[in-house]
C-alpha cells in the first residue's frame, strides 16, 4: 500500500454549521480535525495506509508565512526521511492557490503534494470535501503522480498550481486553469493526466532562513488612478510592488511615473493583471527595458507576490534575472 500523509490546516473542508446561524450558507470554517475529515470517508484506508496531522486550523484568509515555512519543512523531512509516498494537504480555499504555488516552488517535485479542500462545509447538504479529500488521496497514492510535484485537486479536475485559480465564491467548480487547461481528471474510478508535464517547474528555489518572506504589496489598477497608495507603499518600506493592473498590465501616466520612482528606490516592480487570462507582454504600451519592470507571463497577483517574495529572499532582484524566473516559472523561458 502506498504512504499518503495528510496534513491539515483548516477551511471549508473541515467547516461546520454555526449552532444559530442566521443563514444557510453560514459556518464555521477549521472546525474538524484531520481525523475528524478522513473518518467521514468512506474506503479512503483502502487507498493508502494514511497518517494524519494537524498543522493548522485556520480559515485560509487567515495563512501566513510560518504556516508555510512549517508545511515546507515537514513535507521536506517527509522527503528526505522516505516518509511517505505523497500528500494531502486539506485547505481553505480562498488562498488555496497561493500555497499551492509557494510549495511548488520550493519542493523538490519527486513526492507528490496535492491541496484539496471544499466549498461546501461538512454539514451541508451535498459537502464536496469527502469526495474532494477521496481524489486528493486517489492522485497522492498513484505511482503516476510521482515526480509531478505540487497540483490541487478539486471537483474530479487535477490543477497546476501555476495556472489554477478559483473563479467563483460559492460554486463547487470554482478552480479552473483557464490559460492552460487542468493537468487531468480523476474520480473514484480512475485518474487520468491529459497533459504530462504541465506543473514541472526548472527550477526550485531555496526556502529562505527564518519564517517570514520579504514585504511585497499587490496594487490594483483602476480608472481615475492616482500614485497614492504606491508611494505609501514605498514609504511604508515594501521591497516589491506587483501591479494588478488593467489589461496588459498598464496603468495610469501617474501611476507609471511613481512606479518608475520606486524602481530607482530599489524596490522590485511586476506588471501582473487584473484580467483573469493571458500573459502580459513586454514593452507593449509601457517601456519596460527603459523603467527596469518585469512583466508577469501569467502569474495571477497574488501568485507574482509569491514569487517576488521568494526571489527577493534569495537576493534576486535585478530585472533581468526576476523576469527569467517568471519566464521560467510559467514554462515561458526564452531559451
Ligand atoms: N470554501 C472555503 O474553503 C472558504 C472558507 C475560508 N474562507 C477559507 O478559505 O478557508
Amino acid at each position: 500500500m502506498p504512504r499518503v500523509a495528510i496534513l491539515a490546516t483548516g477551511g471549508t473542508i473541515a467547516g461546520q454549521k454555526q449552532a444559530d446561524n442566521a443563514s444557510a450558507l453560514s459556518y464555521e470554517s477549521g472546525k474538524l480535525s484531520a481525523k475528524d475529515l478522513i473518518s467521514a470517508v468512506p474506503g479512503l484506508e483502502k487507498l493508502a495506509t494514511l497518517n494524519a496531522e494537524q498543522i493548522a486550523s485556520v480559515g485560509s484568509q487567515d495563512m501566513n508565512d510560518k504556516i508555510w515555512f512549517s508545511l515546507a519543512k515537514k513535507i521536506k523531512s517527509l522527503a528526505d526521511s522516505k516518509g511517505a509516498d505523497g500528500v494531502v494537504i486539506t485547505h481553505g480555499t480562498d488562498t488555496l492557490e497561493e500555497t499551492a504555488f509557494f510549495l511548488s516552488c520550493v519542493l523538490d517535485p519527486s513526492v507528490p503534494v496535492v491541496l484539496t479542500g471544499a466549498m461546501r462545509p461538512a454539514s451541508a447538504l451535498s459537502a464536496d470535501g469527502p469526495a474532494n479529500l477521496f481524489e486528493a488521496v486517489k492522485v497522492a497514492a498513484d505511482a503516476r503522480s510521482k515526480n509531478k510535484g505540487v497540483m490541487v485537486v478539486l471537483n474530479d479536475t487535477v490543477h497546476s498550481p501555476v495556472w489554477v485559480t478559483k473563479t467563483d465564491t460559492t460554486n463547487v467548480a470554482t478552480f479552473q486553469s483557464g490559460y492552460s487547461g487542468p493537468m487531468g481528471y480523476v474520480d473514484a474510478a480512475d485518474l487520468h493526466y491529459t497533459q504530462t508535464s504541465a506543473s514541472q517547474k526548472p527550477f526550485t528555489l531555496p526556502l529562505p532562513e527564518g519564517d517570514a518572506l520579504p514585504r511585497v504589496e499587490i496594487i490594483y489598477s483602476h480608472s481615475n488612478m492616482d500614485d497614492q497608495l504606491i508611494k505609501s507603499a514605498v514609504s511604508n518600506g515594501t521591497r516589491g510592488i506587483v501591479l494588478a493592473g488593467v489589461g496588459d498590465g498598464n496603468t495610469s501616466a501617474t501611476a507609471l511615473k511613481a512606479l518608475e520612482a520606486a524602481r530607482k528606490d530599489g524596490v522590485v516592480v511586476v506588471r501582473a493583471s487584473r484580467v483573469q487570462n493571458g500573459a502580459v507582454k513586454r514593452n507593449v504600451e509601457v517601456n519596460d527595458d527603459q523603467s527596469g519592470f518585469v512583466v508577469s507571463p501569467g502569474l495571477n497577483p497574488a501568485k507574482a507576490r509569491v514569487l517576488t517574495q521568494l526571489l527577493i529572499a534569495n537576493k534576486i532582484t535585478a530585472p533581468d534575472k526576476v523576469q527569467q524566473a517568471f519566464d521560467a516559472a510559467t514554462g515561458n523561458a526564452k531559451e
